[in-house]
């Protein structure tokens, strides 16, 4: 696949303590399309759930796990069945190893039906994932604002993350920082995110 743009300058978003680089739209428009409309009828997509101090929480948004093999695992005391790649998923991971350098062996996918959808703080720095893993996260549909929030100091940072566009986590962010997608009234359209990760065993 050729990317979109050759002449890709990455900024890094964190001003401390962590390194994200956003490399914004690396699909076409008509390829990001292809892709958002390819997803949304393709994959098997499933309200998230999780067991928070014993109770049974069902989210709106709407998730799916897809790697290199087919496999269980637990979170939020809930086990979830990963699926093997899709065709398109995996020409995406490829897309996303190529620019980044790093590879990967699943990917989280979170379908956010409108603003009212979002993330809440949060740092994925589950045992699983390993201690400075990258993630990469590419977006599809609606532009939606992210946040990056530093433990500490409480700084805050904000960016859109625009349609076909990719952003990585590397180095010491997940220790440092949290990141949200805040909910938002102004969008009315859907949005799908693939954290493509390394889950180590
Ligand atoms: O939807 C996004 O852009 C972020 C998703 C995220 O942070 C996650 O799945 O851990
Ligand atoms: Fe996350």
């Amino acid at each position: 696949m050729d990317l979109f743009n050759p002449d890709i300058r990455v900024v890094n978003v964190l001003p401390s303590d962590g390194i994200v680089h956003y490399f914004g739209p690396v699909l076409s428009p008509k390829e990001a399309n292809f892709y958002l409309n390819c997803l949304l009828a393709t994959i098997a997509w499933k309200n998230d759930e999780a067991i928070i101090f014993g109770k049974h929480i069902i989210t709106k948004r709407k998730v799916a796990w897809y790697g290199d093999a087919e496999y269980q695992y637990t979170y939020s005391n809930i086990t979830k069945q990963a699926f093997r790649w899709t065709k398109e998923l995996l020409a995406l991971k490829h897309l996303v190893e190529q620019l980044t350098g790093n590879t990967f062996n699943s990917c989280l996918l979170n379908l956010y039906h409108n603003g009212e959808e979002g993330m809440a703080w949060h740092s994925d720095d589950e045992k699983s994932l390993g201690r400075n893993t990258s993630i990469a996260s590419l977006s599809l549909g609606a532009e939606r604002k992210f946040g990056f929030k530093h433990k500490k100091t409480k700084q805050t940072t904000w960016l859109m993350l625009e349609h076909g566009s990719v952003l990585v986590m590397k180095g010491t962010t997940q220790s440092n920082w949290l990141h949200s997608l805040p909910k938002t009234k102004k969008v009315n359209e859907p949005r799908v995110n693939l954290t493509f990760r390394t889950i180590v065993t």
